[in-house]
């Protein structure tokens, strides 16, 4: 059951109202919800629209054939013969469509030639005919760091870019979506030059603590029960749909959790004196102000799920509420 969201949900239908003129990147912290929210938008998405959905997460990409393979989401049971068959899966696909349909004797060439550009060019074919036929396209990637590093001729995502540049900017032609939870390379991503008057930032935070009061309360906990899981889990959806299913034993569900984020973030930290410097100060904050530059201690802790670094709004904040409870009680121990 998806809760909520209506602020998000009637963000993102207005902003494919409009002509695609930007790149939007979707972010936010670990488990904040940023998946359902676009499974979401999807089901709420007017019927002339078809989405996308790639997720990039799916099986593990180490080189191209593996990225291309999840492009191209080879979900079709019988090979597609040509650019028509293609067109009328997407069109008789309803608003999703898992990959993109392609024929196989064009997707055996875009293999042997190891050149990405071309299955962009396949991809603004297929886009512009689609559009044609009345529909309009919306490209979505999610988990969109894991390609970060990938190297194909040269690094893939600069090639991404462009062709997403080229689908919004230049060509009008399709909105595109990215999400991402990895909070490093959304910096990256925040202070690329290329992409600068290019891009657009949406961000998808946990609940806030009327719609997780709300939430809880509308699965049936009390007043005491809901304020109780909110105190140790702010508005973090799984960890409240946990919460839910321990309503029976909930406080001593909340402690276990605690204590066993604590164990985690005390064995990241000890002996560490820098990672200790940092965590030191949500003592008495719940986050400080990110200045631009990602240290090798941030790093550390963002990588390890600890905190999250939001670049547009300049703030460093531990990943949910549980984390800031386990910061404090595992710097009791440390210090
Ligand atoms: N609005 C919501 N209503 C009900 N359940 C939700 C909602 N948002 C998220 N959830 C639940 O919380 C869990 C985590 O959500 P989701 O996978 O969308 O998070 P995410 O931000 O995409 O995660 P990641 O950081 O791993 O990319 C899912 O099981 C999902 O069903």
């Amino acid at each position: 059951m998806f809760f909520d969201r209506e602020k998000e949900l009637s963000k993102l239908l207005k902003i494919i109202e409009s002509e695609p003129s930007l790149i939007t990147f979707i972010y936010g912290p670990i488990n904040s919800g940023k998946t359902a929210l676009i499974q979401e938008f999807i089901r709420k998405m007017p019927d002339h629209y078809v989405a996308f959905y790639i997720n990039l997460r799916a099986t593990p990409i180490t080189k191209y054939e593996d990225f291309i393979d999840i492009l191209f989401s080879i979900e079709f049971e019988n090979p597609i013969k040509n650019l028509k068959e293609a067109l009328s899966l997407v069109i008789s696909a309803g608003k999703e469509i898992l990959g993109i349909p392609i024929p196989n004797d064009f997707l055996k060439q875009i293999l042997s030639e190891n050149k990405p550009k071309n299955a962009f060019l396949y991809i603004t074919k297929l886009l512009t005919e689609v559009k044609r036929r009345g529909k309009r396209p919306i490209l979505i990637l999610d988990e969109l760091q894991v390609i970060g590093d990938l190297r194909i001729n040269g690094p893939l995502i600069y090639e991404i870019f462009n062709f997403f540049i080229h689908l919004t900017k230049e060509a009008h032609l399709s909105h595109v979506f990215t999400i991402t939870s990895d909070s490093l390379f959304m910096e990256r991503i925040y202070s690329e030059a290329m992409l600068q008057g290019r891009a657009d930032y949406f961000l998808v935070d946990d609940f806030d603590e009327k719609t997780a009061l709300n939430f809880l309360k509308s699965q049936g906990l009390t007043e005491e029960e809901a304020n109780l899981a909110l105190e140790y889990f702010g508005g973090k959806p799984p960890y409240l749909i946990e919460a839910i299913k321990h309503r029976e034993e909930l406080e001593d569900y909340c402690k276990k959790a605690l204590a066993m984020r604590t164990r985690q973030v005390y064995s990241f930290a000890y002996g560490k004196r820098r990672i200790i410097k940092l965590l030191t100060e949500f003592k008495n904050k719940e986050e400080v102000p990110f200045t631009g530059k990602v240290t090798r201690t941030l790093e550390e802790a963002v990588k390890a799920n600890i905190l999250f670094v939001d670049p547009l709004n300049g703030i460093i904040k531990p990943q949910g509420r549980l984390e800031l409870l386990a910061i404090r009680e595992a710097l009791r121990m440390l210090t």
